[in-house]
């Protein structure tokens, strides 16, 4: 039973036969991946070797996030007669994780999928990057942009509910049919500050970079010698120490400084939910896939208003508050036409 589950997974990987022992497995990469050596299915070209306890605990761990492809006619079963909303993290979800922060550009074949979901479902990215970077790469006029992790929202008019976000600014957008949300308005001479401070210390770093995100920092050392990471998350701890309303969290190879509010990735869900129109709809059915810890955070509040699908973007194992998963942004892809299709053909 569990067999021809996985059987089941693994054709939708592109493997199409369960891995029993050592194996080598047939397909080739052209990305590289963050978590493990197996990386995006693609034609079969060139021979991977996989550990068997790498697959044994995956298999383990898919039985309690089963992929969200093999899952799908169960899902949409459950979605029928809902009001789907798609919320989509970028980086490593939208765009596969690369070397070059710069370069993470989205394929085509991912923005005409995210467009034709856009066609069918209110659809927002929420992403750590800022508003505009994100927009820049995603390069849709027709989804909603939450950047620096929330703290930067374009979305529809907020109906006015006195009181039930503290910081709630709202200002109309240029074309008064958007309204800006930015709960973090006040930091950001401070955060100007931190960030020449943060170049200046971390400098004498080969490969890191520092990256302005707006209502917060990335230092990114994924492109560093492993010997000066641990000096480089002292420097930035240092830098951060000297600033009292700022923390630092830990992302993919990249250390994210930012003022220590109460909003995340989950409060800009709810926020949305809300100028969307659904803050009391029993009837709202909320997806999100996010492949990082910041995600976390939207799968928590997924989870505590019992609604919806939170889907993990993993190629490992992970603790992780997400109902179900996918392996890598092709899997991202594919869910995305599915779900689309689904309503054009329903
Ligand atoms: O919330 P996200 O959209 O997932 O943004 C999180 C961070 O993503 C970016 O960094 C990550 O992706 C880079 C490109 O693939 C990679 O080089 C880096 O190592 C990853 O950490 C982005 O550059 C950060 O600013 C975001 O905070």
């Amino acid at each position: 039973m569990m067999r021809n589950k996985l059987n089941k997974v693994y054709n939708a990987m592109g493997i199409f036969k369960h891995p029993s022992s050592p194996q080598t497995l047939g397909f080739a990469s052209n990305v590289r991946s963050e978590r493990s050596s197996i990386v995006r299915p693609e034609p079969c070209e060139q021979k991977l070797t996989v550990p068997n306890a790498e697959y044994a605990a995956y298999e383990e761990w898919l039985s309690d996030h089963p992929s969200a492809l093999v899952s799908f006619e169960e899902m949409m079963t459950s979605a029928k007669g809902k009001k789907i909303v798609m919320f989509l993290d970028y980086d490593g979800t939208l765009s596969p994780i690369v070397d070059d922060p710069e370069l993470a550009f989205m394929s085509d074949k991912m923005r005409s999928a995210v467009r034709e979901v856009a066609g069918c479902f209110p659809t927002a990215i929420i992403s750590g990057r800022s508003r505009d970077k994100v927009h820049n790469f995603v390069k849709l006029n027709e989804v909603y942009y939450a950047g620096s992790h929330g703290m930067d929202i374009m979305a529809p008019p907020r109906k006015h509910k006195s009181g039930d976000f503290k910081y709630q600014t709202p200002s109309v957008g240029e074309k008064g049919n958007s309204a800006i949300f930015q709960p973090a308005q006040e930091f950001l001479p401070e955060i100007e500050k931190i960030f020449d401070e943060l170049e200046k210390a971390t400098k004498v770093f080969k490969g890191v970079t520092v990256e302005d995100n707006r209502f917060c920092i990335s230092v990114h050392y994924r492109r560093a010698e492993e010997k000066v990471h641990s000096d480089v998350k002292r420097i930035v701890k240092s830098v951060v120490d000297k600033h009292s309303r700022f923390h630092k969290t830990e992302g993919k190879k990249v250390w994210e400084v930012r003022p220590s509010i109460k909003w995340n990735k989950g409060n800009a869900l709810e926020y949305l939910l809300n100028t969307l129109g659904f803050d009391e709809s029993s009837d709202v059915l909320p997806i999100y896939i996010g492949d990082d810890r910041t995600d976390e955070d939207a799968f928590e509040v997924l989870q505590k208003r019992g609604q919806g699908f939170s889907i993990l973007v993993s190629q490992k194992p992970k603790e992780t508050r997400a109902s179900y998963s996918l392996r890598d942004p092709s899997e991202v892809l594919t869910f995305l036409l599915r779900l689309a299709k689904w309503r054009q053909d329903s």
